[in-house]
């Protein structure tokens, strides 16, 4: 059954600056919704209001018409923030103690399957590459069967290669477990790789100054011309003169974007 993720009015101030909204979107339950922003817009800040980790300052983030509850949602960071003197199955695990030991161990290997580390269970964190603990803390979300997972720029410390494999686990996740997936990133291509809606922020105070709804034939590779056309409508909305004053991680994102532009 797919209900409405609605957010009305949200707002937030740091003391006395306004730094997000006040924004009003709605979705279905189910779908893929990327935000994509330069450095500062509020991303993060909106993230971590629809996951209860701040309080709005003004506005409402409803799922199904109701206050979203803690257990509704899962977040994954940038870093895996894993225990390091718990094994794989048992950061998996961490939320599970209110569950039989036959049922926890069920839900981690289950977990551990769809994102491809069913060998890794009794691992320990230092043991395993960035791509790998990504997956594990994927892994760690997934188990409490969240209605929301929220993505806060989970690839972007990775390697191409690693990102890339990565996304495609997020594919079988989606399969598996449905959640409705909220992603964060700067990055264009993952937004067209995995959402089925991309809403661009800019601010701050974070505004969406657009929305898609790529269509991409299942399966599309990157390079094809289909891509290459919603690519170049996104690097239009994002383009480089509404980019803001250049700080050292901003300006490394602007060069990123810049080279997106002479890609397309
Ligand atoms: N706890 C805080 N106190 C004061 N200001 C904050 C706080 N958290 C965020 N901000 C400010 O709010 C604005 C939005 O920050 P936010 O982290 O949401 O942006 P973002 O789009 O996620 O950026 P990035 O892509 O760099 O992570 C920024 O100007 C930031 O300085």
């Amino acid at each position: 059954m797919t209900e409405l993720l609605e957010i009305r009015g949200l707002a937030k101030r740091f003391d006395d600056r306004l730094v997000l909204g006040p924004l009003h979107f709605a979705f279905e339950t189910g779908e893929t919704v990327a935000v994509i922003g330069r450095s500062g817009c509020g991303k993060s800040t909106l993230l971590r209001l629809i996951a209860g980790l701040d309080e709005p300052s003004a506005g409402t983030a409803t799922l199904g018409g109701r206050p979203i509850r803690p257990e509704d949602v899962a977040v994954v960071f940038q870093e895996p923030r894993l225990m390091p003197w718990l094994s794989v199955a048992d950061n998996v695990g961490f939320g599970l103690s209110h569950l039989a030991k036959a049922k926890r161990a069920e839900a981690i290997a289950e977990a551990l399957a769809v994102v491809g580390l069913a060998d890794a269970a009794a691992k320990l964190p230092k043991q395993l590459s960035g791509g790998m603990a990504q997956r594990v803390a994927l892994a760690r979300a997934l188990v409490v069967r969240p209605r929301l997972l929220l993505l806060d720029e989970p690839f972007s410390a990775l390697d191409p290669l690693t990102r890339t494999g990565l996304q495609n686990h997020l594919g079988e996740v989606r399969d598996h477990y449905g959640p409705t997936i909220l992603l964060i990133t700067h990055d264009m291509d993952e937004a067209l790789a995995l959402a089925d809606r991309i809403i661009v922020l800019d601010g701050p105070p974070g505004r969406i100054v657009a929305e898609f709804a790529p269509r991409l034939a299942p399966g599309i590779k990157r390079t094809a011309p289909q891509f290459q056309r919603w690519k170049d409508r996104l690097t239009d909305v994002l383009g480089l003169d509404t980019l803001g004053p250049v700080d050292a991680p901003a300006h490394n994102k602007i060069t990123k974007l810049e080279e997106h532009r002479h890609a397309v």
